[in-house]
């Protein structure tokens, strides 16, 4: 696996639609989940988006973890979704800091659902559903952003 190059807010595939993925046992598709996770880790993220990384599809991975912000935030082992559609999102809203590996040096207050219901494809193909509060729904709707062409500033009120 290798590190890839993240795009920056002005790249255009950060603000067009991501396409769903037609078949996750592919090695390409196998390989880019490699490749996003040591990206990932690379740039000390909680989260990102195949769009980032280039790559017009539906991918995202979830990588919580307790950070300075965040120091009660859950430590867990990455989670790659494939094609992710949120089933249920909580009128219940919260207000968070969030970041971006796409608009470095840039933290603001977004307010997001606080609890959400996902239905999404592992990589070796089993569709999941689950359901996520806290800051893992913020990341995760933070990263379904992504796939949409929406960063996070567009979200502030
Ligand atoms: O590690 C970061 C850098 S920003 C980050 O990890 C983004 C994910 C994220 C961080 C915080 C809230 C929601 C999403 C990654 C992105 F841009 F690819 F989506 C971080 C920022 C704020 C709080 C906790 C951690
Ligand atoms: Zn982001």
């Amino acid at each position: 696996p290798r590190i890839l190059p993240i795009a920056a807010a002005d790249e255009p595939i950060l603000h067009q639609p991501a396409h769903a993925v037609a078949d996750v046992s592919t090695p390409a598709i196998q390989r880019l989940l490699d490749d996003m996770l040591v990206t990932l880790q690379a740039a000390n993220g909680v989260g990102i988006a195949a769009p980032q990384v280039f790559a017009p599809l539906r991918i995202i991975i979830v990588a919580s973890r307790p950070n300075p912000r965040y120091p009660d935030a859950p430590l867990m082992s990455p989670i790659a979704m494939l094609n992710p559609e949120i089933l249920w999102q909580s009128d219940t809203t919260c207000s968070g800091w969030e970041g971006c590996l796409s608009v470095p040096d840039t933290r603001a207050q977004v307010k997001r659902a606080e609890r959400l219901r996902i239905s999404y494809l592992t990589r070796t193909g089993e569709r999941v559903e689950a359901t996520y509060s806290g800051f893992v729904a913020r990341i995760i709707q933070h990263e379904c952003d992504h796939l949409d062409g929406i960063l996070f500033p567009e979200r502030l009120e």
